[in-house]
């Protein structure tokens, strides 16, 4: 039997994560696609949309200014270049450590560089996403029906579709069609409903997730597709904030004067120990 080594599981809106410290990176440095999927196993193992490995980025040799790098898999074991409540539920994890200061910024490495966080007083964490790339037009489909979907990048790829109703797109046990040609490394696919002036709510298949409760690239791809359909400019004169409701709660979306897509919401830690997954 594997020696027992600790984790953490936390969510940011019910998007959930396996946190597995290895500051110096000697632990999981070999954190095979089959760990990952068992870690993730809702039945068999912790339970998880996907895993934070939580390493120093002296460790990888990575040359990023920050000191924390947010090693993120999908629950199937493959990479993503960012996740959006992963990187506020990884800033909770440091700051419930005392790892970190929580009265200045806190600069986290990703795939997709370094990201911003910030921890406000009434236990919000917003993270400054960087600058959202609105890419034109695809479409996706579920069973027979069909979308117009907006190609948004925010370091990850996103498709997303307004729809009448979110039961539009049924159970999402499966994988909605896309454009391959468009996303030849796959797409995280969201489903919008208008629910009133900057206010949308939306579902999401997640690339190498499967359907999950929230989405934090997801929500930016959603906010400015849905700022871009409302006449807003690309970028907006004045920063405009959008709530996004997702199946696991609020969040609060920004597209700053500055081009930037500023991502806020709750992020907890909820159980700890160890296993020898
Ligand atoms: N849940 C995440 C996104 C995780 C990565 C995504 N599945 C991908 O493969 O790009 C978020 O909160 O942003």
């Amino acid at each position: 039997m594997a020696e027992p080594y600790p984790f953490l599981k936390g969510h940011g809106t019910e998007n959930d994560f396996v946190l597995l410290p290895d500051h110096d990176g000697t632990v999981h440095g070999a954190l095979s696609p089959e760990r990952v999927v068992a870690l993730c196993d809702r039945r068999a193992g912790i339970g998880g949309d996907g895993v934070l490995r939580v390493v120093r980025t002296a460790a990888l040799g990575i040359d990023q200014d920050a000191e924390w790098f947010m090693d993120y898999r999908n629950s199937d074991g493959s990479l993503s270049e960012m996740c959006g409540n992963g990187i506020r539920v990884f800033a909770r994890h440091l700051a419930d450590e005392g790892l970190v200061d929580l009265s200045v910024p806190l600069p986290v490495g990703t795939r997709d560089g370094v990201k911003v966080l910030r921890f406000d007083d009434d236990g919000t964490i917003t993270a400054d996403m960087g600058r959202p790339r609105v890419l034109g037009e695809s479409k996706i489909a579920v069973d027979a029906r069909t979308w117009p979907a907006a190609h948004v990048d925010m370091g990850n790829p996103h498709a997303v579709a307004f729809v009448d109703s979110l039961d539009d797109a049924g159970r999402l046990f499966d994988e909605p069609s896309y454009d391959a040609a468009t996303y030849p490394h796959g797409v995280n696919i969201e489903f919008v409903a208008r629910r009133g002036e900057r206010h949308v709510a939306f579902r999401v298949h997640e690339r190498g997730s499967g359907e999950t409760r929230s989405c934090g690239t997801g929500a930016c791809a959603v906010m400015v597709a849905a700022a871009v359909a409302d006449g807003v400019a690309q970028p907006p004169a004045d920063d405009v904030t959008y709530r996004v409701d997702v199946p696991g709660g609020t969040l609060a979306v920004t597209w700053t004067a500055t081009d930037r897509a500023l991502l806020a919401g709750p992020a907890v830690i909820v159980a700890r120990g160890t296993t020898t997954l």
